[in-house]
């Protein structure tokens, strides 16, 4: 009797030297979801029919048949690393804050479903990784946006309506190589990431670990990211990562977590699953009143106000660092 067969083994997990709990996984219809959700923590939603079709109809072939003819963006990595970079902020100084030019890490480049498939088909180790992340607003076939249209919208937008979400902006559709890897950052967004094929382990922290996970200064290409590379920490530079201590779940097709607004989460493809897909639904923030006590990730988000300020003022990046140490140092601590 295989019941005690999982879709998935721990040998399919990357090693860290991290603290992780389990996310925990609910039913749908289960009225505590709304609580999680209210307190902005995470949690696997699980049973639901929200991208049920695309669960039942997204195979790799479909998609491939289905997708459109128009290019598609694919970023290409010469490692399993695929950390985004903001290209709109490579060109002014901050991001050569040492005075050392910014190199991105991954390129991107516009590609035919058809070859982005074959790659995927023939890639071999040593070879370039690829990722495709692109909205799924712009032109797919009939069959996908029909597809699109049956997923359970009356879910999603309860939830939104329910918690004073803002507006859906967009609805990526990322599909991943195995072993594929998105390292730790934060959206200042809500987030359901639905996966629909493939298996996917969200390593997630609470915006409140702020000083753990070392963000890069907000005019940096990789804002939002952690500079932590979490397969090689460098403890003297990050002292505090060693405290952190994170939620984890692995996410199979149909099951949903909900990212809070500016958690961070590092997402990888389980090694050895074969491709994965996945569809996020990103929503805007709720009106931030300013209520006592402010919430941590209010607090994120006055750092990020405070830097964007003295960037504006002091225009030399490098002059950041020492006023807010001359303002801080024998004063406030
Ligand atoms: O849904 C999310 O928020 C994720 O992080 C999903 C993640 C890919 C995100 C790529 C990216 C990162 C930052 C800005 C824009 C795009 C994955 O699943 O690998
Ligand atoms: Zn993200």
């Amino acid at each position: 009797m295989d019941g005690d067969k999982k879709p998935w083994d721990p040998s399919q997990l990357r090693k860290y030297d991290l603290n992780l709990e389990e996310i925990p996984r609910l039913h749908y219809k289960d009225p505590k979801i709304d609580e999680y959700i209210k307190e902005n923590k995470p949690v696997v939603i699980t049973e639901s029919n929200i991208v049920k079709p695309a669960v039942q109809r997204w195979s790799l072939e479909y998609l491939e048949r289905n997708l459109g003819h128009s290019g598609h963006t694919v970023f290409v990595s010469r490692n399993h690393k695929f950390k985004y970079y903001d290209e709109k902020k490579i060109y002014n100084r901050v991001s050569n804050t040492k005075g050392v030019e910014f190199t991105p890490p991954t390129r991107k480049v516009e590609m035919r479903i058809e070859d982005f498939m074959k790659r995927v088909k023939e890639w071999k180790k040593g070879d370039e990784r690829i990722y495709l992340q692109q909205s799924l607003t712009t032109t797919v076939g009939n069959n996908i946006v029909e597809d699109f249209v049956k997923f359970d919208w009356d879910y999603v937008n309860g939830k939104q309506t329910k918690h004073n979400w803002g507006p859906l902006t967009s609805n990526l559709l990322f599909i991943a190589m195995e072993g594929n890897q998105t390292p730790c950052h934060y959206d200042e967004q809500e987030n359901f990431f639905a996966q629909v094929q493939g298996y996917k382990r969200c390593i997630l922290f609470p915006p409140s670990q702020f000083e753990c996970l070392y963000p890069y200064p907000v005019h940096h290409p990789h804002d939002r990211q952690s500079m932590v590379d979490f397969e090689r920490p460098d403890y003297n530079k990050f002292p505090k990562f060693k405290n952190v201590k994170g939620w984890e779940a692995v996410v199979g097709p149909g099951d949903v977590l909900y990212i809070p607004i500016y958690w961070w989460h590092h997402i990888e493809s389980l090694l050895r699953g074969g491709p994965t897909v996945t569809v996020n639904f990103w929503y805007k923030g709720g009106p931030s009143t300013l209520e006592y006590p402010l919430k941590d990730h209010q607090k994120v988000s006055i750092t990020r106000n405070v830097e964007k300020m003295l960037l504006e003022v002091l225009q030399d990046p490098k002059e950041v660092g020492p006023l807010l140490r001359s303002m801080v140092l024998g004063r406030y601590t």
